[in-house]
């Protein structure tokens, strides 16, 4: 495994497409269905609330508490496969990750839609590991004010995206949706919440 740059210009962006080997991926894959206690949140968008296109779950430390679209979400306790991938990653990025919003998407009609990982608590320069399972799915990126910076790459079984410095500041990404037929894909994006 080697977690690479990748030159976008004011985003500070890392990616390994294989930083777990196939197997270890299958192993992760299986314990973060069964273990993750998955729900439908409710999200707030031009001030109407909906249900979101896709399974989540807040995971985290008792006090790692967030603020998302509206809503403070109470972690859930980390599942025993979360908390080994939590020390690794720890370990080789050396950030004090606490958190973590897994993501499920059931298939091509499950998405996100653009936005910015910005919210107060986690600091003007968050550093956010993504490991993403199962199907291939695209993920975009575009500048908030240049239109002509924008990339797109495509997130594997085992990837690793790592987001940190201006990034969140500068850009916004997405999931979008696909009329591709695709499986089903899991996100999981580790997080550091500064506690107050
Ligand atoms: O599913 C993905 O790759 C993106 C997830 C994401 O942007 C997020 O959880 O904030
Ligand atoms: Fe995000």
């Amino acid at each position: 495994m080697s977690v690479k740059p990748l030159p976008l210009q004011g985003a500070e962006l890392a990616f390994d497409p294989h930083w777990l080997a196939h197997e270890a991926a299958d192993a992760l894959y299986a314990a973060v269905l069964d273990e993750v206690a998955w729900e439908v949140h409710r999200i707030r968008l031009f001030g109407r609330e909906h249900d979101s296109p896709r399974l989540s779950s807040w995971i985290g430390d008792p006090d790692a508490h967030y603020r998302y679209s509206g809503a403070d979400f109470r972690p859930h306790p980390w599942p025993p496969a979360l908390l080994a991938i939590r020390l690794l990653l720890a370990e080789e990025l050396g950030a004090p990750f606490n958190s973590v919003l897994a993501n499920r998407y059931r298939d091509g009609r499950d998405a996100m839609g653009w936005h910015s990982d910005d919210e107060p608590e986690l600091g003007p320069a968050p550093v956010i590991a993504s490991l993403s399972l199962g199907a291939n799915r695209r993920f975009t990126l575009k500048h908030r004010r240049d239109a002509s910076l924008k990339a797109a790459l495509e997130l594997g079984h085992g990837s690793l995206l790592v987001m940190s410095g201006a990034t969140q500041a500068n850009y916004r990404h997405a999931l979008p949706r696909t009329a591709k037929p695709v499986g089903e894909r899991i996100n999981l994006t580790f997080r550091v919440i500064e506690r107050r």
